[in-house]
């Protein structure tokens, strides 16, 4: 399974993240977030990050040139998409970049909303689903109704997100089996500073 720690700003903890078995880093490139890096910070964190995992770099409504101008600044494998990005955005960015994996999260207000993923099915690599929050676009630490993700089965990959923590993984886990799992402020001491404790007792967890 995939496992995705996200909101990464520091790169010792970068580092110990990937030593405890992450699979892939975020980094928020949404400027309104306090877990923000510019694309600088970008990359030079991803210079000095293992790269044997994957690097993800988190966008919100970003214009193409922007994503475009990051990705090749940068050594990104893979573009999240946290907005309201189109489909056919995500066929155009998929396009220009075909090496290079776009992941659309879908927030999920109700389970209605989960529709909608399917005119994605065809644009992007993976899909990741998180909790819809009226005024934060990601990070909130809300989570989705578990029990209703039980009939979600896409033909595509999909992460699941959304107010994951070392206490709550296992009951998620119990319930739906994503392709992987996304976690930020559940493993965090503050905005954009992780917790490695919690960290490490997430993969303990995750054994038992
Ligand atoms: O983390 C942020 O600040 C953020 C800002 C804008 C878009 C997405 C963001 N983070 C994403 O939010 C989800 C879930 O976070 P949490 O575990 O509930 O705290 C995750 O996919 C992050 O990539």
């Amino acid at each position: 399974m995939r496992i995705k720690i996200c909101g990464i700003t520091q790169i010792e903890q970068g580092k110990a993240i990937a030593d405890f078995g992450a699979t892939a880093l975020g980094f928020i490139c949404v400027p309104t977030s306090p877990r923000y890096v510019s694309p600088n910070q970008l990359k030079m964190l991803i210079e000095r990050l293992p790269n044997t995992v994957n690097q993800i770099g988190v966008f919100a409504n970003a214009s193409a040139d922007l994503i475009l101008q990051t990705v090749s600044q940068t050594h990104l494998t893979g573009v999240q998409l946290h907005g309201d990005e189109s489909p056919e955005f995500c066929v155009f960015l998929k396009q220009c970049l075909p090496n290079i994996e776009i992941i659309k999260a879908l927030r999920i207000k109700t389970t209605d909303a989960l529709v909608e993923s399917q005119a994605y099915f065809n644009c992007v690599d993976t899909l990741l689903l998180d909790a819809y929050h009226p005024s934060m676009l990601g990070g909130t630490g809300k989570t989705l109704d578990w029990d209703r993700l039980a009939s979600f089965t896409p033909p595509i990959p999909w992460l699941l997100a959304g107010g994951l923590t070392p206490d709550n993984i296992n009951e998620a886990l119990g319930l739906i089996s994503p392709d992987g799992i996304d976690l930020s402020s559940g493993v965090e001491r503050s905005p954009g500073d992780k917790d490695l404790a919690k960290v490490k007792k997430l993969f303990q967890q995750l054994e038992t």
